[in-house]
């Protein structure tokens, strides 16, 4: 007998000549015969013996021709003597016979975007899948896509086997999807970064005139049967002021379309460029004139950990009475339970919701419950435009990975070769840190544009492939402050996309080419930083590391010299040399129980201007920064996380 997918029925008429068949499912198959069993690999065919006495696994390879098959089964397979023995005929379970991957596709996606996978797959639309339904299928899938609605767990590349190659993801946001496993399980994640970015505008234009004129409100009013016109007396947009958080690509549009209601516009973005703001006649301000200015705020930043929770109780306490919210960004850059208390204190009027911190958010929430609260369950980018869009740019992603192209929207680590990574394994996390550390640097309202990576080495450049190393400071540019992940392959056109130039210098140096090099060096230019000794006498931030023992450690700071090792968390100080500030600083600390892993101090001359770099395990309060920065001996301080 042989037991086969439905999908291969196309085989069967060959397959029923010699023999009599059953159709089942992937699943039943997976189900009645258990395969953990050895795996043979002849010539180009693999053949799974199952652990059932009488069932036998083929798994052909998609390169197998179909009519190279002369069904002289069992081909190299020598059955198990007891077989013959017992004279039980053999069950032949045929799971794969086809040229073609295999793509399930969990969540809706547009046509177009499956017409183009169908030309290429064999496609499997198979949605709200359970956890263990999902987990079940994909050991017999090549890629799998989705929306933000499916949790890509680490069980899911667990139990893919190691076929699934690519997870793709129809939309922005990758929080569903557990990068860390996918990059461990050899499997390529891609999105689908800019199809929905007009869509998630316009759905905050939405909210923000549906909210402005109670239109949720008035019409479940009227269809419960009541006619309040004096209840839903609204508020105008014309002439109020709209603080947009976060100037990316879905704020951009945003603030585009607000300008045409005729709203006065300002953002706060600590990474957007003045000059693209200003070209639309948007002024870039800081966070707290934002939030203290807005008659309206609508959110648009990535959740990071700098984000999260950014409007919170503090915060609202700062807003104008009766300012009203919009949120078509990540819930979690609002801390629900103080926008209740603001909403119930009057602080914030009105609150239009597209997103929540857990979704779809619990039927007894407050928040959505609330009468001045307008929700929509995370519509953003549901547009049949925007969808079509998606669903062709993810297809295409899909595709061109499958076929082994490179993909410019990876958003995980590509394959390096392993002799390359090897030796330049802690320059690249020195070219990261580098990175998140110079940006970190940047003041508010400066923007980012203009980038030079310096490579100190006694290699030629022929030698020196340093596209890891510009990706991996590029990675740690932007990752800080974007919902963008950055990798070799995407790294060129995220930084390109976001405006900024990176260019490279070679500064060679003689003697031994052994290590493959002496330092890296970022400057950031055209920009003021919350750390003016960062500053270097050409007016650049500029920060420096080299590689001592297999560590990295940063060895400048501005014009100053350093040495610390880059882990952790570090404190920036600049004071004047004198006895005994190590240790208050350190008893500021030792109050908290921040542990400090190191210190250390450089200084131009004894008694004269130092910079203390004070490692830390644990991010210090708000009081005990506050508490260093009021010795009357420091002159300025930063904390940057690693
Ligand atoms: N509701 C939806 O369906 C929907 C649809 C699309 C996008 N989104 C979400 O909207 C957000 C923005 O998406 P995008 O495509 O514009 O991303 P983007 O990366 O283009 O823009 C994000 C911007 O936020 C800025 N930023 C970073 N940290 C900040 C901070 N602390 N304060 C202020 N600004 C900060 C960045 O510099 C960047 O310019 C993301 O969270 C995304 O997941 C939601
Ligand atoms: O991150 C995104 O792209 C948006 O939040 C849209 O998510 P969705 O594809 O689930 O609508």
């Amino acid at each position: 007998m042989i037991i086969a997918a439905d999908r291969f029925r196309n085989v069967f008429p060959l397959v029923t000549k010699l023999t009599t068949y059953k159709k089942i499912s992937p699943e039943q198959i997976r189900h009645q015969f258990p395969l953990s069993s050895r795996t043979l690999s002849k010539t180009n065919i693999s053949i799974t013996m199952a652990t059932y006495a009488s069932s036998i696994l083929l798994s052909l390879p998609s390169s197998l021709n179909k009519s190279n098959l002369s069904w002289k089964l069992p081909l190299n397979i020598s059955f198990p003597r007891h077989h013959h023995r017992r004279r039980v005929p053999p069950v032949f379970v045929i799971v794969s016979m086809d040229a073609k991957p295999t793509i399930l596709v969990a969540e809706k996606l547009g046509e177009a975007g499956l017409d183009l996978l169908k030309g290429f797959a064999n496609v499997d639309c198979s949605y709200d899948l359970s956890t263990e339904e999902l987990c079940t299928k994909i050991s017999l899938c090549d890629a799998l896509i989705v929306r933000s609605g499916t949790k890509v767990s680490r069980e899911v590349f667990e139990s893919s086997g190691g076929r699934l190659k690519v997870v793709g993801r129809a939309g922005v946001g990758i929080d569903n999807v557990d990068l860390t496993a996918a990059t461990e399980h050899g499997c390529l994640v891609v999105n689908a970064p800019t199809a929905n970015t007009v869509a998630a505008a316009e759905h905050g234009i939405a909210l923000l005139t549906a909210m402005a004129r109670n239109v949720a409100q008035a019409d479940a009013s009227i269809k419960a049967g009541k006619w309040q016109r004096s209840k839903y007396v609204g508020v105008s947009l014309v002439g109020k002021t709209l603080a947009v958080m976060g100037f990316g690509k879905v704020g951009t549009e945003v603030a585009r379309r607000a300008k045409g209601l005729g709203m006065h516009i300002i953002a706060h973005d600590p990474y957007a460029p003045a000059d693209r703001a200003h070209a639309i006649g948007v002024d870039l301000v800081s966070f707290d004139e934002a939030i203290a200015t807005a008659d309206f705020i609508t959110l648009h930043m990535p959740l990071t950990p700098a984000t999260s929770k950014i409007l919170n109780d503090e915060n609202f306490a700062k807003m104008k009475k009766g300012v009203r919210i919009v949120n078509v960004a990540r819930g979690g850059v609002i801390d629900e339970d103080a926008l209740v208390r603001a909403l119930d204190a009057g602080i914030v009027a009105q609150a239009a919701l597209d997103v929540f911190t857990i979704e779809p958010p619990p039927k007894d929430s407050k928040l959505v419950n609330h009468e001045n609260v307008t929700v929509t369950p995370h519509l953003g980018a549901s547009t049949t435009e925007a969808q079509e869009g998606v669903a062709i740019e993810i297809a295409e992603a899909v595709v061109g990975a499958l076929r082994g192209e490179l993909a410019a929207t990876a958003v995980n680590a590509p394959m390096v070769p392993s002799e390359v990574l090897t030796e330049l394994k802690p320059y690249v996390t020195l070219a990261e840190k580098l990175g998140r550390l110079a940006v970190q640097l940047v003041a508010g309202g400066s923007g980012v544009n203009a980038i030079k990576v310096t490579y100190t080495s006694a290699r030629a450049p022929d030698d020196l492939d340093t596209r890891l190393l510009r990706a991996m400071v590029t990675k740690g540019l932007i990752e800080p402050i974007s919902s963008v992940f950055v990798n070799l392959v995407n790294a060129d056109f995220t930084a390109k996309q976001r405006g900024i130039r990176i260019s490279e210098e070679r500064v060679i140096l003689d003697g031994s080419p052994q290590k493959p090099l002496e330092a890296i060096r970022v400057q950031i230019a055209n920009v003021e930083s919350r750390f003016a000794s960062a500053i270097s006498d050409l007016g650049q931030i500029k920060v420096e590391g080299r590689v001592k023992d297999g560590i990295p450690r940063l060895t400048k700071v501005g014009d100053y010299d350093v040495d610390v090792s880059l882990e952790g968390n570090i404190i920036l100080c600049r004071q004047v040399d004198q006895p005994g500030l190590i240790g208050i600083v350190g008893s500021i600390l030792g109050e908290e129980n921040v542990n400090v892993s190191f210190m250390s101090v450089g200084r131009t001359a004894p008694r004269k201007l130092a910079i203390m770099t004070i490692g830390v395990d644990e991010k210090p309060s708000k009081d005990a920064l506050k508490k260093i920065g009021d010795i009357s001996a420091v002159e300025e301080f930063v904390f940057l996380a690693l």
